[in-house]
Parts: structure tokens; C-alpha cells; sequence
């Protein structure tokens, strides 16, 4: 199985989405910006890792919010959500083709990746 991590970057009572771009597989669906697990680093390192080089932004990836496994046709993800906080810097686009800072209440009114519904549902129901 693979583990995916995810931040949940708050800023002003809202949650930072990602849109995946055209030509990747989910492209066109929301998420929270992340990646794939890589060998034998923690999930803070990888994260922190990957949102500087997605986002140019500096963070401090802290607990896990949630854990929940969800089988698409070609693979079943462990995908790991964590609390993320920002350090230093202002969001820049570099793989995904849109951002949204979004309120918790709206988080599902966006097309989602369907592994994060059940996140988002978490998140607002706290
Ligand atoms: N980063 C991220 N990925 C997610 C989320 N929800 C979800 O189903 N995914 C899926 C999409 C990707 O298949 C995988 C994460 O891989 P990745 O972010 O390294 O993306 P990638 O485009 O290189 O992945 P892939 O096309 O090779 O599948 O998990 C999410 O909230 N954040």
C-alpha cells in the first residue's frame, strides 16, 4: 500500500486546496497538497520536504489529524493527514494549477480527490 501525506495548512480560519493539473491521474480534482511517502523518512520530513518544493513554502508539518485507506482501480493509498503550520513565505503554483484557501464549512463543495472527502467531512464535523 502506498502512503500518501497530506498537509492541512490553516491561515485565517481557512484550509489550503491544491488542484491537480491536466495529464496527472485525479487531474481536475482538489486536494490537500502532498505526496508520496519515500523510503525510510518520517512523514513530517516528507512533507515539509514536498510543500517546499510544491508551494515554495516553508513549513512545520506537526500531528496527524487523520488516517483513512481508500482503494482507487490502480491503487489503494493510506493517506495521512497532518497539522501544518506556516513558517515563512506565500503559496507559488509549481505542479498543480490552482489554489483555494477555503473555509472548513465549504471544503465539500469542492470536487475533491475521494480520499479527502472523508477528511474534509472529519475537519467539519470538529
Ligand atoms: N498529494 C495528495 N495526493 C492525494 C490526495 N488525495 C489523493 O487521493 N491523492 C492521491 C493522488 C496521487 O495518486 C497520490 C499522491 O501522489 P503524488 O502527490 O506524489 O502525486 P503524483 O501525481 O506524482 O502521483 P501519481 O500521478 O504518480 O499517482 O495520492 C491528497 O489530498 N494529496
Amino acid at each position: 500500500m502506498i502512503t500518501v501525506v497530506a498537509a492541512i495548512i490553516r491561515q485565517d480560519n481557512t484550509i489550503l486546496l491544491t488542484r491537480r493539473k491536466q495529464g496527472q491521474w485525479l487531474a481536475g480534482y482538489w486536494e490537500f497538497p502532498g505526496s508520496k511517502l519515500e523510503d525510510v523518512e518520517t512523514l513530517q520530513a516528507c512533507l515539509e520536504r514536498e510543500i517546499h518544493e510544491e508551494l515554495r513554502l516553508t513549513v512545520q508539518a506537526g500531528d496527524v489529524v487523520s488516517t483513512n485507506i481508500h482503494t482507487y482501480d490502480h491503487a489503494t493509498i493510506r493517506l495521512v493527514a497532518l497539522e501544518t503550520t506556516i513558517k515563512e513565505g506565500s503559496p507559488v503554483l509549481t505542479v498543480h494549477d490552482d489554489m483555494a484557501w477555503v473555509p472548513v464549512s465549504r471544503l465539500l463543495n469542492y470536487q475533491l480527490a475521494p480520499a479527502d472527502i472523508p477528511v474534509a467531512q472529519m475537519l467539519a464535523d470538529r
